[in-house]
């Protein structure tokens, strides 16, 4: 049994949090408002991001983040991907210094165009052996409903990795270890740009062809501009790059999917964000992709597209045009 930390108290940190203290984890969850942690620790439910989910007695909520950190064996970091660096920071700054760090966040530093794991090791140079991240097909409504889920735990630190997989390791969460990080983190990241895409396709009336088209296609780029920022093929084929774009491209629990229907609709990028009320990574994710693809030289056209359609730089009827018109070509990676 360890004391864990969990630092966010979106639907995905308390979803983490069901699973820890099911295996009988000294869990505590910080939010960032002090009321709302109050009630939560009262109502013994997140009603606002995982309705309907009991939270066990071992899971205490607290508005003061020193209070999560400060005897922590390992910290889970759940905030969205552009919240991490200041939440990171401040958060270390409480911690033991051998604290195993956790995060489960999906997405790239808009800014930076620095991965996560990158972003930790700018403010702590030393973290990378203590440095695990949480990926995969893994809706937060399923897994706190205790519905069978597999992830995949990356660390470049075989002891760290296996650490972290027995932490979370149960008869309905299924942990499995890895060591490309570079890979693990951008297969998450890049996923939702391709889920937004097949939510705009859905949202526009086309059919299961066009989607398809989109994830196969959409595989294709993220593998291409992983394998240039170093990450290996195989990861892309496993439960951190296929596995979790077929569940965020297809369920009506992915957010950036929802958001791309609202879009395909007719929405604005601004009211369909609004309407969904959580975290939508992509939106910043196709910044920071479009970005990293120009800096590689790697061609990424929907995602090219995708980042032309939210930044109203052209609609959804003529990128589709526009992709569909492409010069012909081999089929390849
Ligand atoms: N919801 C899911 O099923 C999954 C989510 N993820 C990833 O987990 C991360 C968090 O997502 P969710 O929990 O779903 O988001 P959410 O929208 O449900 O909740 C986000 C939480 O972070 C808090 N937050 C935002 N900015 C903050 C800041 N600056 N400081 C402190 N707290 C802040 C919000 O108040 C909220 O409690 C994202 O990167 C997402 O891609 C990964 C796998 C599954
Ligand atoms: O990463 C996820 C599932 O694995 C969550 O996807 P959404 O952010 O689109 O809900």
């Amino acid at each position: 049994m360890s004391r864990i930390g969990v630092i966010g108290a979106g639907s995905w940190g308390t979803a983490l949090a069901t699973v820890l203290a099911g295996k009988g984890h000294d869990v505590t969850i910080w939010l960032r408002n002090k009321e709302q942690a109050e009630e939560m620790q009262k109502d013994r439910e997140n009603k606002k991001y995982l309705p309907g989910v009991k939270l066990a007695d071992n899971i205490k909520i607290t508005g003061d983040k020193e209070e999560a950190a400060k005897d922590a064996e390992a910290l889970l970091f759940s905030v969205p991907a552009q919240s991490f660096r200041d939440v990171f920071k401040e958060t270390m700054s409480f911690a033991k210094a051998d604290v195993i760090v956790i995060n489960a966040a999906k997405g790239i530093e808009k800014g930076s165009l620095l991965r996560l794991s990158q972003v930790a090791e700018e403010i702590v140079p030393d973290i990378e052996s203590r440095y695990a991240v949480i990926s995969g097909p893994s809706h937060a409504e399923e897994v706190g409903r205790r519905l069978p889920t597999t992830v995949a735990v990356a660390s470049t630190d075989e002891v760290t990795a296996s650490t972290v997989q027995d932490l979370f390791f149960t008869d309905r969460f299924r942990t499995y270890i890895q060591d490309d990080v570079v890979g693990v983190e951008l297969g998450g990241a890049l996923k939702n740009i391709i889920a937004l895409g097949a939510g705009i396709s859905d949202g526009m009336g086309f059919g299961d062809n066009a989607k398809a088209a989109l994830m196969t296609r959409g595989l294709a780029e993220i593998a291409r501009l992983g394998i240039a920022l170093g990450a290996k093929s195989d990861t892309f084929l496993g439960l951190t790059g296929v596995g979790d774009l077929i569940v965020t491209c297809t369920s009506m629990h992915s957010r950036n999917r929802r958001c791309g229907i609202l879009i395909g609709q007719g929405k604005t990028p601004k009211e369909a964000t609004d309407e969904i009320g959580m975290v939508v990574e992509s939106m910043s994710t196709t910044i920071a992709a479009y970005g990293l693809a120009k800096a590689s030289g790697v061609e990424m056209p929907i995602t090219e597209k995708i980042y032309e359609v939210i930044n109203g730089m052209t609609d959804a009827d003529a990128a589709v045009e526009t992709l569909m018109g492409r010069e012909r070509k081999h089929e390849k990676i």
